[in-house]
């Protein structure tokens, strides 16, 4: 059930919001989609869903077109969330349950585990409106994933919570991805893409800036992070060949460089020139490589 976006553009008026978008997204994948405001991530996530058509470009499913005929196989949780605030949590997720094909007591034996494991199995009975912005979120998750979909859109999940709910909701999308779901979300946040995804996609104004799998776009980066912290002035370190950035910080210093060669000149550089606390190299941050790739800081 692979899902392949072939040259989707999506113009509204004059104006392009999708631009030539193609991006193959394997079944049992965790698919990030990154982007600063406006960049076209919700209006893909409508044409995926059927519910905007691309001005060109196909869309397809297991090689059909997604829409109304899969919505039981197929779970949104929508950026502008959607719940009626007068119905009690219990009424809301029957009534959407048996909207994707649920029989009433499959709902509510899924409902009563849902709750039990987002530790809120008090709300059952209570209005969606006598809910926090939080706990109403995990009510919008769970009547995403309640009927089980095959293909699980997320629009900003983690936006607005606190990082106790952030990691509970984050088990969640890893189990549903252990179950078998294919999980396509977007978020502003860097980390939780690193975090959660295999594959990911940044789009700039429409337009996929880096796409591809999470270790290949750090591999093909090249350019690797040193972190030194030592007891003497490291300053001297900015002066080698290779070094492309650096960072003084209290402990010493985080540098960018070229690649693995260079940090080993700067490991024998800081050889017997004192003491050395920390001597570490590490992959560079997705955030890095939307620095150099688009010539500004994401976040
Ligand atoms: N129905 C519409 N009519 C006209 N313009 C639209 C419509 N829907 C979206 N746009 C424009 O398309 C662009 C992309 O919007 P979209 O909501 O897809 O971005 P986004 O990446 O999801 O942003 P955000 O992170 O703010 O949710 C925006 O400039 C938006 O104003």
């Amino acid at each position: 059930m692979t899902l392949v976006l072939d040259h989707i553009t999506k113009r509204f008026g004059t104006f392009t919001a999708v631009d030539q978008l193609s991006l193959e997204i394997p079944e049992k994948d965790i698919f990030g989609f990154l982007g600063a405001n406006g960049a076209g991530k919700t209006t893909t996530f409508r044409m995926i869903l059927g519910l905007l058509r691309p001005t060109e470009g196909k869309i397809t499913w297991n090689g059909n077109a997604p829409g109304y005929d899969h919505s039981h196989l197929i779970g949104y949780l929508p950026e502008e969330r959607g719940l009626y605030p007068k119905l009690t949590v219990k009424d809301q997720l029957i009534y959407l349950g048996q909207l994707r094909g649920m029989k009433k007591n499959e709902v509510l034996s899924q409902l009563d585990q849902w709750l039990e494991r987002f530790k809120i199995p008090e709300y059952i009975d209570k209005k969606v409106e006598e809910l926090s912005k939080g706990n109403q979120q995990k009510i919008q998750f769970i009547s995403a994933v309640i009927h089980k979909p095959k293909l699980l859109i997320l629009d900003e999940p983690f936006s607005g919570l606190d990082p106790v709910n952030v990691e509970m909701l984050k088990n969640a999308v890893l189990e549903m991805k252990e179950r078998g779901t294919t999980i396509v979300f977007s978020s502003h946040r860097m980390e939780h893409v690193e975090e959660l995804c295999e594959h990911l996609c940044i789009l700039q104004q429409g337009k996929p800036v880096v796409h591809g799998s999470l270790k290949q776009i750090k591999r093909d980066f090249g350019k690797k992070n040193v972190i030194v912290h030592a007891d003497f002035d490291v300053a001297f370190l900015q002066d080698i060949p290779g070094v492309t950035r650096f960072r003084k910080v209290p402990e010493g210093c985080e540098l960018q460089v070229e690649n693995e060669g260079v940090s080993q000149t700067i490991f024998k550089e800081i050889s017997g020139k004192g003491f050395v606390r920390t001597f570490d190299l590490e992959e560079p941050s997705l955030n890095d490589i939307f620095i150099e790739k688009v010539g500004a800081s994401y976040e």
